[in-house]
């Protein structure tokens, strides 16, 4: 029996996985990561990092992130205290949906998770206070491999449900997109 459901999203790779949960009177267990499971859904390396941010302000957004080829990486993004809406943006330079967004409720209560592929940026603002998330990563932090962009530019006219009440000063000076920005190629 499979402890995952997974849903195709609208830009390709992108995976909506919602946790099974077997409880019992004493509470519950449900999996997070399982690669048998997850490499139906794309998950094709191993974990080799697995962080955990914790966010205290409802409103507050973090990204957009992503790492530069060679350290490219899947990241599988879970939500396991509060509520997120959760943002992965196509930097595949070759892809259809190039520079599109697309964004999905993360909770605890929902048991939702993003699997998000190589070459796409994420971010997040948080819905409540006090939010909790799990990072799965395939690979490693590398900081001069770190790129990112603005969570805010109007190329990427990215919906975020509430007012930003909290941004990194790094995610505060991130460049616009401008003509000389060619994507990422995975
Ligand atoms: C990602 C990472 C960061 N760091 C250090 C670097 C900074 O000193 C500090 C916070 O890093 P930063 O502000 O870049 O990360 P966040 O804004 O919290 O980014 C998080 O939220 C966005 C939405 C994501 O997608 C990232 O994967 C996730 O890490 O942790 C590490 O030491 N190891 C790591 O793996």
């Amino acid at each position: 029996m499979s402890r995952f459901d997974i849903k195709n999203l609208p830009l390709d790779g992108l995976k909506l996985i919602e946790r099974q949960q077997m409880g019992d009177s004493r509470g519950f267990l449900s999996r997070i990561f399982c690669t048998n499971e997850l490499s139906a859904a794309g998950w094709s390396a191993p974990v080799v990092q697995i962080n955990h941010t914790h966010t205290a302000r409802r409103g507050t957004v973090r990204g957009m992130h992503y790492q530069i080829p060679p350290h490219a990486e899947i990241k599988l993004v879970s939500c396991l205290q509060g509520e997120i809406w959760d943002v992965a943006v196509d930097l595949r330079t070759d892809s259809p949906t190039y520079l599109q967004w697309h964004a999905e409720i993360l909770s605890a209560e929902n048991r939702r998770a993003l699997l998000i592929p190589e070459g796409f940026a994420h971010g997040f603002q948080t819905l409540s206070d006090n939010v909790s998330l799990l990072y799965c990563h395939s690979a490693a932090y590398h900081p001069d491999a770190e790129a990112g962009l603005s969570a805010q530019d109007p190329r990427l006219a990215i919906h975020w449900p509430q007012d930003i009440t909290e941004l990194s000063a790094r995610d505060a000076g991130h460049n616009l997109i401008d003509p000389t920005f060619d994507g990422v190629k995975v």
